[in-house]
């Protein structure tokens, strides 16, 4: 039997709810597949400010670095919006990502066939969509320095080296090599310096890899291409700020936000974690839908080298949509039974071992 120790941050809001119906199935495919978990949880953001005053307390960062892997639900929430800024959850998450070196979020939004009438967009526009973002996590906007703040002015700094860019383009390169030799490389190079000189890079890293055709895209038509016809995309490169605001776009295309996983990784242990937030709109009420955790503890399986495993989880899925149960998120559409959060683990814990 294989033993994997698992770092696991349920978070707040919904974190919680959706990371314990991930667990039920991980248990639940375990035992088919002779796999033991052995979890341990660590505190993040609100859940780590309230109990030790830190929201990336420095236990939490050792558990990581010191599992296999890291499960992850999510953090933030209204209860800490008004704290400064160090304090706050959000910065509890992005210190976690820069500590553990994960560099690379990878997004993929993939429509369930079951689903195609689950969007706002044509059947015949969303049928096949197959895509993965690759998204910068450990640079740009989100970390650049100086930054600043008082009642008269305050700004930011996007800034990428050499390094970071060079990085992850290998990354998404690696990744188009594994699918289908695409990559569409996401800035704002008509206007700002620092996306000219990725674009630069991006070119330069692509003479790496020839059977990669490569393209370039302004992220505002990039936004409205993703809408008009998403098939054009199959790995799209781009750095912080762009791929978290395009994989929320991209979520929707494929029917909802309780629906896209991601893995973080470039360090030495990998991260699994929905695309979503802690959406406290509907936290504590068992209404979340618990797919995206569940796919990112397959895409946690997958990166262990327990391909059956992660294989069972995603068929598991699609049986249960197929059967039509659906949480609310996706009630509208060819709903047979509208099921909440547990229900929906409970369902697809039970499907793994078909
Ligand atoms: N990785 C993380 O932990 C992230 C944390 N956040 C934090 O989460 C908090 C809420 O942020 P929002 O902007 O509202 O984004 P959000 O992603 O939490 O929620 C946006 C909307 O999507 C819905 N939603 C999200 N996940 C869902 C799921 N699994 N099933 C059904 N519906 C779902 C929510 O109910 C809400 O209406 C903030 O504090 C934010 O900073 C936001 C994004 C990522
Ligand atoms: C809450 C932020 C730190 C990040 C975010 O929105 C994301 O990673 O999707
Ligand atoms: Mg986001």
């Amino acid at each position: 039997m294989k033993t994997y120790n698992i770092a696991v941050i349920k978070g707040d809001g919904i974190g919680p709810e959706i990371v314990n119906e991930a667990i039920k199935v991980l248990n639940s495919v375990g035992v088919v597949e002779n796999i033991k978990f052995n979890y341990k949880e660590y505190l993040l953001g609100g859940a780590a400010y309230d109990a030790v005053g830190d929201p990336c307390p420095d236990e939490t960062i050792k558990g990581c670095l010191e599992s296999d892997a890291v499960l992850f639900g999510s953090i933030g929430g209204y209860k800490w919006e008004s704290l400064p800024k160090e304090k706050r959850p959000e910065s509890g998450l992005l210190k976690l990502r820069k500590e553990l070196g994960l560099f690379a979020n990878i997004r993929p939004a993939i429509i369930f066939d079951e689903l195609v009438n689950a969007s706002t967009l044509k059947p015949e526009i969303i049928k096949g969509v197959d895509l993965v973002v690759v998204r910068e996590l450990t640079g740009g906007i989100y970390f650049g320095e100086p930054r600043y703040k008082d009642k008269e002015k305050a700004y930011n700094t996007m800034i990428y080296t050499r390094e970071e860019v060079e990085r992850i383009a290998h990354v998404a390169f690696k990744e188009a090599m594994k699918r289908n030799k695409k990559v569409t490389s996401i800035d704002k190079a008509n206007v700002l310096e620092v996306s000219e000189f990725w674009r630069e890079i991006v070119e330069e890293i692509a003479k790496e890899y020839p059977e990669v055709e490569l393209n370039h895209m302004y992220v505002d038509n990039a936004a409205m291409q993703l809408i008009r016809n998403p098939k054009q995309f199959d790995v799209i490169l781009t750095g912080n700020i762009f791929g978290d605001i395009l994989s929320d776009e991209a979520s929707m295309i494929v029917g909802s936000i309780g629906l896209l996983p991601s893995a973080s990784i470039g360090g030495r242990v990998g991260l699994f974690e929905p695309i979503h937030g802690s959406a406290p709109d509907i936290a504590g009420e068992q209404k979340a839908n618990p797919i995206a955790t569940i796919l990112s503890a397959a895409m946690m399986l997958e990166y262990l080298n327990e391909l059956n495993a992660a294989k069972r989880i995603k068929d598991a899925i699609k049986k249960v949509l197929a059967l039509g149960y659906r949480t609310p998120d996706l009630a509208e559409f060819d709903a047979k039974e509208v099921v909440n959060t547990s229900k929906m683990g409970d369902l697809i814990a039970k499907y793994v071992k078909d």
